[in-house]
């Protein structure tokens, strides 16, 4: 029985294997982590990763051919095929700090796996990593082996969180990275063999190791700046009574530009985009490409400047202070259907608000109250009573927007369309203002109501519109 060990039980590694476990009886999955504590909610009924749609599949196949455990070495030693899927944060300090990746949790995995296997492994690079990052894993598993072989792959992952089980099962491509030596391409056949079992031939692509590993950051680089593209031309349309989505609709009925990720938002988030878009900038600059890097760092400032002037038009709207004033903040994660909060627009809209001395109540209803305790930095003793007199985080919508001056929307949560809004509005101050970040609620409808509305992107309200677009800070 094929033996296959994925090293990092996060967001990618655990749904991922679980999926492989499931459309392939025959191969014995484990998946492994550095966290007892991540290992042991893997194993319990309630998983560390909220997916729609995975909690069925991994009950189906664990403790059958799917185990979570924290013996890395075990399964390492064991495995034929090792996934590598652990973070690969932006480097907080030394060389490249701010923009580079830090490669210390792929490097002591590398090691790990050079220090405990007796027997031949193809290595497989999950992790979105910089472009020849198999170059260098293959010096530290080779100067280490022992007279074992390695082969080295670059099997990036697309899939999107919230729609994780759904990408992973009907992958738009799988793209498998290998040396054009006959080893490396032996080592691509047994890969696209375990994706075969229920993947269609002409979606699994298999091209040079360095493709591979660039077209991964290629293809974040393009979809944030479509986003950053689409969030440009919502300032212009606030300014010139355009409305963005008309606007969207109207670029993406080309068939060569489509009409998908093309939602003016406050921004967006998720652990990845702005990572690896910086991590590409960092690369051009040490192959001495200026100009390249300066193109895609403006998509991560364009996507700053759309979170501050959020922030701006709040403060603005509402007598330009947000001081002692309650505001609801409903959703905290960085998109629907997900629990997590990994740069999420919401904090950096938080804290602009807290800054300007407002008071939030928060609702989410997949977020916990620790994880935005610590977003906030609710926790740091320095900060601690400030913030957390300013700060109530709740689990009911009703309760957040209960006597609250304004409304914000951070997180296009289905269930944030069909709210009372005759309820909400009765039991705020007013005027009340609802700011939607996420152009997800029926402004006229809620205008009718009495609500002062501001949508990203679309023609201002009366009381908006003739207060500076973005009031100088
Ligand atoms: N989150 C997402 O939607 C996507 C993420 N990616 C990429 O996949 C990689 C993983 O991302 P996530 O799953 O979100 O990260 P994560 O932070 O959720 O999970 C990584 C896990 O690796 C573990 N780990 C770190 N070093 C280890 C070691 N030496 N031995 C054993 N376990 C170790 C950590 O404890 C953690 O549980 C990153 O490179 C990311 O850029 C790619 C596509 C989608
Ligand atoms: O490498 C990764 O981590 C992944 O990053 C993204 O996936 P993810 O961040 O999970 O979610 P997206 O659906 O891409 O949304 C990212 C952010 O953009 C925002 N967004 C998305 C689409 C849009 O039209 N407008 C918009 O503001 C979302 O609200 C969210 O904040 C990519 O879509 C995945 O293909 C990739 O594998």
């Amino acid at each position: 029985m094929l033996k296959i060990c994925c090293i990092g039980a996060g967001y990618v590694g655990g749904p991922t294997m679980a999926i492989v476990a499931y459309k392939c009886p025959d191969i014995q999955v484990a998946v492994v982590d550095i966290s007892s504590s991540r290992i042991a909610a893997w194993n319990s009924s309630s998983l560390p990763v909220f997916e729609p749609g995975l909690d069925d599949i991994v009950m189906s196949c664990r403790g059958r051919n799917l185990f979570f455990s924290t013996d890395v070495e075990k399964h390492v030693a064991d495995a034929d095929i090792i996934f590598v899927s652990v973070n690969t944060p932006t480097k907080r300090q030394g060389l490249g700090a701010g923009k580079a990746a830090d490669l210390t949790y792929w490097e002591s995995a590398a090691r790990l796996i050079a220090d405990v296997s007796t027997s031949d492994k193809i290595v497989v690079e999950k992790s979105t990593v910089p472009v020849k990052t198999a170059e260098a894993i293959e010096r530290i598993l080779t100067h280490n082996s022992n007279g074992v072989r390695f082969q080295i792959l670059s099997n990036p992952e697309f899939l999107a969180e919230g729609t994780a089980i759904n990408d992973l099962l009907h992958p738009d491509r799988v793209l498998i990275g290998g040396r054009s030596t006959p080893e490396g391409q032996a080592a691509v056949n047994t890969l696209v063999s375990v994706y075969a079992h229920w993947v269609p031939a002409d979606r699994i692509i298999s091209m040079g190791l360095w493709s591979a590993e660039i077209s991964k950051l290629a293809a974040n680089a393009f979809l944030a700046q479509r986003i950053s593209s689409i969030n440009a031309m919502s300032a212009l349309c606030e300014a010139t009574s355009a409305d963005v989505t008309q606007v969207a609709y109207a670029v993406g009925k080309d068939s060569r530009v489509g009409h998908r990720f093309l939602n003016a938002s406050v921004g967006y988030g998720g652990s990845c985009f702005q990572k690896d878009i910086l991590n590409l900038v960092y690369i051009c600059e040490c192959n001495g490409l200026t100009e390249v890097a300066n193109y895609w760092k403006q998509v991560v400032q364009l996507n700053d400047y759309q979170k501050s002037r959020f922030v701006k038009r709040i403060v603005s709207s509402m007598f330009n202070t947000v001081a002692q004033k309650k505001m609801a903040i409903l959703g905290f994660a960085f998109k629907k259907d997900t629990g997590d909060t990994r740069e999420t627009p919401a904090i950096d809209v938080c804290q602009g608000l807290l800054r300007d001395n407002a008071h939030l109540s928060i609702y989410d209803p997949q977020v916990t109250e620790e994880q935005i305790r610590h977003d906030l930095d609710m926790d740091n003793p320095d900060e601690t009573h400030g913030r957390s007199k300013q700060i109530n985080i709740v689990s009911d919508v009703y309760e957040a927007t209960e006597g609250a001056h304004g409304v914000c929307i951070m997180t296009e949560w289905d269930e944030f369309k069909t709210l009372d809004y005759e309820r909400i509005f009765k039991h705020m101050q007013h005027p009340s203002f609802i700011f939607d970040g996420r152009n997800v609620i029926d402004a006229d409808r809620l205008r009718k109501i009495g609500f002062i509305v501001y949508s990203i992107g679309k023609p201002l309200d009366p009381w908006l519109r003739d207060l500076p677009a973005v009031p100088p800070s």
